[in-house]
């Protein structure tokens, strides 16, 4: 078919040199150009259906009138002034009059069928009623003079139309039809209007006028490409119209000036996320996740961001040695953060935790912008700030995380830990999820406890009689309800325990409850008790009274997702917590795994006896180091003694006397031995400094004397004992938690100081 096409172009090229004379189209010319034989009639008649004579400067084509039988016309470049012929072809489906010189419109009998029309480059000024011309599907009228369509609205069949580079300057008489393309470039349009009834719509080239706004699109919920291309649209904000378009996948906004605003890709790529293609390039998955990043972000990623921020201008800063710097890796500084939306209660319950546990607890201040409430003070609830000074805090690294919230800024320090940890304390603190997550990206481990409003009536009358929130803080207070929900539902254990807080009093039981069984408390009575009642009290060589305080009882509250290595052995709470912890942890070994780990405990020991070097001595050699003496229990917790000369010895000591703030400690070590992440083992108990030499406890003066100013050791294997000892009489107990002392600034060496932070 398409070699017979070109035959007759190529033949008509010949004809086109004899008709170029006087362009009169002659049957001649029609013989060589005329195809596709059909049947018509009764069947015995034959016709050609398809005439083409493209590009032969005819301007007499009347002779066409008495081929009734066409349904194909093509005649574009040609000199076509007069379409009259086409009144005698009633089956005519598809004209092509394109490139003529013909300034009526439709002037000629309406064949019934006639479906397609191209009158594109034209002289053509003013359209017509083609209400006759019922069938019309497609119709192209570019590059003619119309100012205004009209005439289309009983072309119900009507899918596509082109009015590219007219002189339109207002969309009209569209109404309802069917289109699904329209195609309107090259225009003098200053607005969109007139398409919001056309449901059907796809494809829309509104390129080339003068639009600034995309007002008038957002009911073309169909709509999938648009071409707003050289136009006058200056702002992203435009982009709302056709947000709620869902199938709009392709949209250029080429050489508009909203392209140079900043960010403008991005933004665009944020406001419409269905966009598969901006600009007549296709969006990467790159952009599409930077601009969720820019405009949205995730909360895991505004924390990783606030981590980043504050661990990179800690860095800035000359490092220096913190209280609360992990021990050991698998004791950190023990932490109780309450968190839940704002007035759920958690601040007030954390005062009271920290007043009833305060031989455990004390409050973390944090830093805010916000002004004091009536009854707040500077330095108990909060340090209240200026924005200024809370940006040049952060500068200087003081934070560790920080939140905006309500329109300030919110942050707890270093500082504020350091002052808690100095004392010996655990440190506990509420905050917002923003703060939970940010707080979760640094290597502080705290417990975390969810504080939920599970009525919501309840909750927002706690919220009204505190006559501190206007109606939009109190509504995004209750909306956040949900964010809680979610996150406890989405990421499990995510929360360490969740406490329904519609009640307060039954909430601080709930919370009172959990936290004593973070600390051990109920083992401990339990253990007393039976002490009590046991005939010989002193079984377990502990008497009630001298139960070990808050260094070792605080470090429970991280034990129960961590080594219980800081836990004295002896203590009865710690055997049957340690039983519980290794139940949990291995709940049923199997034989190969307990083959396992006795073959890598062997080596181990075999490590530490100087045996073998093994792999794990490796694990934690460091540079030479002097000849160190060496004091540890074997497992069966009897005392050995080893000599540091050589490397193997040197491993070893690395994993006996692992004091990396030994130079700073008068702290004899516990002894610990970690195994491939397997539960490790304290092979000798911790021995606080403020220990006399009567203490009790087994080779504390070997282990004393065995520690030496050795720095062989791994990053964060310090096992002293998690926080320094209380001292006595450091403050008066009644309240304790709101009162930060006034203590040296971190860094400045002193008794018990844990290991350095990068
Ligand atoms: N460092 C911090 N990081 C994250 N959130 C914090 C921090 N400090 C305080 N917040 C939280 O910010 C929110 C606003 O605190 P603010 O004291 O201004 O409000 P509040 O109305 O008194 O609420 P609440 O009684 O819950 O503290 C509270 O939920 C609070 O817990």
């Amino acid at each position: 078919m398409e070699v017979k096409q070109m035959s007759l172009y190529k033949r008509s090229g010949k004809i086109k040199q004899h008709s170029k004379k006087d362009g009169v189209l002659t049957a001649e010319m029609i013989s060589n150009s005329i195809f596709q034989l059909g049947r018509f009639g009764t069947g015995l008649q034959h016709s050609f259906y398809i005439l083409s004579l493209p590009s032969h400067s005819l301007s007499d084509i009347s002779v066409l009138c008495s081929y009734v039988h066409l349904q194909k016309l093509e005649l574009p470049h040609n000199k076509i002034q007069d379409l009259s012929c086409v009144s005698h072809m009633p089956y005519l489906v598809v004209l092509d009059a394109s490139y003529n010189e013909i300034s009526n419109f439709f002037e000629f009998q309406p064949p019934k069928n006639l479906k397609e029309v191209n009158f594109a480059h034209n002289r053509m000024t003013k359209m017509r009623d083609l209400s006759a011309y019922a069938s019309l599907t497609k119709l192209v009228l570019d590059y003619n003079s119309f100012s205004e369509i009209s005439g289309l609205e009983q072309c119900c069949r009507l899918t596509h139309l082109s009015l590219a580079h007219n002189k339109i300057s207002r969309i009209s008489g569209l109404g309802g039809l069917p289109l699904t393309h329209i195609c309107l470039r090259g225009n003098h349009l200053e607005k969109i209007e007139g398409l919001e009834h056309l449901k059907s719509l796809q494809v829309l080239d509104l390129s080339q006028n003068r639009i600034t706004s995309l007002s008038g699109l957002e009911n073309l919920h169909l709509l999938g490409s648009l071409n707003l291309e050289k136009n006058l649209v200056s702002e992203i904000q435009e982009c709302k119209h056709i947000h709620d378009l869902l199938l709009l996948r392709d949209l250029s906004l080429v050489e508009n000036p909203v392209q140079e605003q900043p960010d403008y890709k991005l933004a665009v790529i944020f406001l419409l996320q269905h966009l598969t293609v901006l600009d007549q390039e296709a969006v990467t998955v790159e952009e599409k996740v930077s601009s969720v990043n820019m405009y949205d972000p995730p909360m895991d990623v505004v924390a990783a961001r606030d981590h980043i921020t504050h661990l990179v201008y800690q860095l800035m800063q000359p490092q220096v040695l913190y209280e609360s710097t992990l021990p050991s890796a698998d004791s950190p500084y023990p932490m109780l953060v309450l968190t839940g939306p704002r007035g759920c209660g958690k601040r007030e319950l954390t005062h009271r935790l920290c007043q009833e546990f305060n031989e455990y607890f004390a409050y973390g201040i944090s830093h805010t912008t916000r002004g004091p409430y009536f009854g707040e003070e500077n330095g108990l609830d909060y340090h209240f700030v200026s924005e200024e000074a809370f940006q040049s805090m952060i500068h200087t690294g003081k934070f560790i995380q920080t939140i905006q919230y309500g329109g300030h800024s919110y942050g707890l320090t270093r500082d504020a830990v350091e002052d808690v940890a100095r004392e010996g304390l655990a440190c506990c603190v509420h905050m917002e999820l923003e703060g939970v997550f940010s707080l979760k990206k640094t290597y502080f481990e705290p417990r975390y406890i969810l504080l939920i409003p599970t009525q919501a009536e309840k909750y927002i009358g706690h919220l009204k009689a505190r006559g501190l929130y206007t109606q939009a803080q109190m509504d995004a207070a209750v909306s956040r309800i949900e964010l809680y929900a979610n996150t406890n539902r989405q990421r499990p254990g995510f929360f360490d325990n969740v406490i329904p807080c519609d009640d307060w009093e039954d909430a601080y039981k709930t919370l009172r409850q959990a936290v004593k069984e973070y600390l051990l408390l109920e083992e401990q009575e339990e253990g007393e008790n039976n002490n009590r009642a046991s005939p010989d009290n002193t079984s377990t060589g502990h008497n009630p009274e001298e139960k070990p305080l808050s260094p070792v009882s605080m470090s429970r509250l991280t034990l129960t997702s961590h080594s219980a290595r800081a836990l004295d052995p002896s203590d009865i709470s710690y055997r049957s917590y340690f039983t519980k912890i290794q139940k949990e942890l291995h709940p049923q070994k199997s034989s190969t795994e307990l083959a396992s780990i006795r073959r890598r405990e062997q080596l181990v020991r075999e490590a530490i006896v100087g045996k073998s070097p093994g792999v794990y001595s490796q694990l934690f050699k460091s540079s030479a180091q002097p000849v160190v003496s060496s004091v540890h229990n074997d497992d069966s917790g009897n005392l050995f003694h080893e000599d540091s000369g050589s490397d193997d010895s040197r491993a070893s000591s690395a994993l006996s006397v692992p004091s990396s703030a030994g130079a700073f400690s008068d702290l004899a070590e516990p002894l610990h031995v970690s195994v491939m992440g397997h539960a490790s083992e304290t092979l000798k108990d911790h021995v606080p400094s403020s220990q006399t030499p009567n203490d009790p406890h087994p080779g504390a003066d070997q282990l004393a004397a065995a520690v030496s100013p050795c720095s062989d050791r791994r990053p964060g294997s310090n096992v002293k004992p998690i926080l320094p000892p209380i001292p006595t009489g450091r403050r008066t107990p009644a309240a304790p938690s709101l009162s930060p002392s006034p203590s040296p600034k971190p860094g400045v060496e002193e008794e018990g100081n844990a290991n350095m932070e990068g």
